[in-house]
């Protein structure tokens, strides 16, 4: 895991060279035929990655994105009119079952087809109108990380080719410096308070909110603690009455207009005596886990790959072995 997370900024220049004659033809593709929305089809890490993109693509584009549930086709056998969409599957392996059905469902339903993958020959990226490769190369480790960010770097090449956005592109193709930075930081204050927890919440907002999913998932499976993600808005629908000085936060916050939100939740439990740990912002009180700056759809990126190698030594502190969680496979295919 650790190895294999430190590779992220090379797997991430290596993708922005190698994809970018296809990313703008289908950027050209799509904006010529615009879809009437798009379908996201994943499971895991790839599904955090999907979450990304909804936000994205909303925010970018205007276009509604919604996650497929696999079993509406895989199990139920039934089937929606998709005239006019963009299905995207994203898989590392590309041969879950149920992402293959949920895939040909949609494309039998009527809409174009689009794999983001990391084996060129699997069937999702064989079956795929079109097949963009994540360029992460193998991955071992059970637990998911440059392929989970080089995901979220394909997406966002995508989506700022298809919007047209500048400045975002920009900002990506500076990432990989950035990245490598993000690697650097410090994140140790983490790893001193959740050495002996027994489970915390995983908050981000908007653009950050896939991240939080994805650190919550990385929790699990790799260091054996309990923690789930919600939103900013969301934890405070009821999930907040566990939160003090046992339960921690760790909150992921990007300077978008979701800040001041995030900012006011952390002050909030910051009076309550709660403890927090905050990637981005300065409210006082709370325990600060550094990112190098960046337009505000990166920073996401290098969150979480600051968080990866804490994860890993959290995972090592809790008497864990990072690469190998009991119970998992790398390739899980579900039905
Ligand atoms: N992103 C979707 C989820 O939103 C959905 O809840 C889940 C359930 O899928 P299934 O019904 O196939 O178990 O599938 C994906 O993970």
């Amino acid at each position: 895991m650790f190895e294999e997370a430190g590779e992220a900024a090379a797997v991430v220049r290596r993708q922005l060279a190698a994809n970018q004659i296809a990313v703008t033809a289908l950027a050209a593709q799509l904006r010529a035929e615009p879809p009437r929305g798009a379908l996201t089809c994943a499971r895991g890490s790839s599904d955090h990655a999907a979450t990304f993109g909804k936000y994205l693509i909303e925010t970018r584009l205007g276009v509604l994105t919604t996650s497929a549930a696999p079993s509406i086709s895989s199990v139920y056998g039934a089937s929606a009119d998709l005239t006019g969409m963009l299905a995207i599957g994203i898989s590392q392996s590309g041969k879950s079952p149920d992402i293959l059905s949920a895939m040909r469902a949609a494309k039998q339903g009527g809409a174009r087809t689009l794999a983001l993958g990391n084996t060129a020959d699997s069937p999702l990226a064989e079956e795929a109108d079109t097949f963009l490769p994540l360029h992460a190369g193998a991955e071992l480790s059970v637990a998911a990380t440059k392929s989970y960010i080089a995901s979220l770097a394909a997406l966002l090449h995508l989506v700022g080719e298809w919007a047209g956005d500048g400045e975002m592109l920009e900002a990506l193709h500076n990432a990989p410096a950035l990245l490598g930075q993000a690697w650097a930081a410090d994140w140790s204050p983490m790893v001193e308070r959740l050495a002996n927890a027994q489970g915390l919440y995983v908050i981000g907002r908007g653009l950050g909110f896939g991240i939080a999913q994805e650190a919550a998932l990385k929790f699990k499976e790799t260091c054996g603690l309990h923690a789930e993600a919600f939103s900013a808005a969301e934890v405070r629908h009821g999930p907040m009455a566990l939160v003090g000085p046992d339960f921690p936060l760790l909150v992921f916050r990007q300077g978008d207009e979701t800040a001041d939100g995030v900012d006011e939740l952390v002050a909030e439990v910051v009076a309550r005596g709660g403890d927090v740990l905050v990637s981005g912002g300065n409210v006082p009180g709370a325990i600060q886990l550094p990112h190098p700056a960046a337009h505000p759809a990166i920073e996401p990126m290098l969150q979480i790959q600051a968080f990866y190698r804490a994860a890993n030594a959290l995972s090592l502190r809790r008497g864990f072995d990072p690469d190998r969680p009991p119970l998992l496979a790398k390739v899980t295919e579900t039905v």
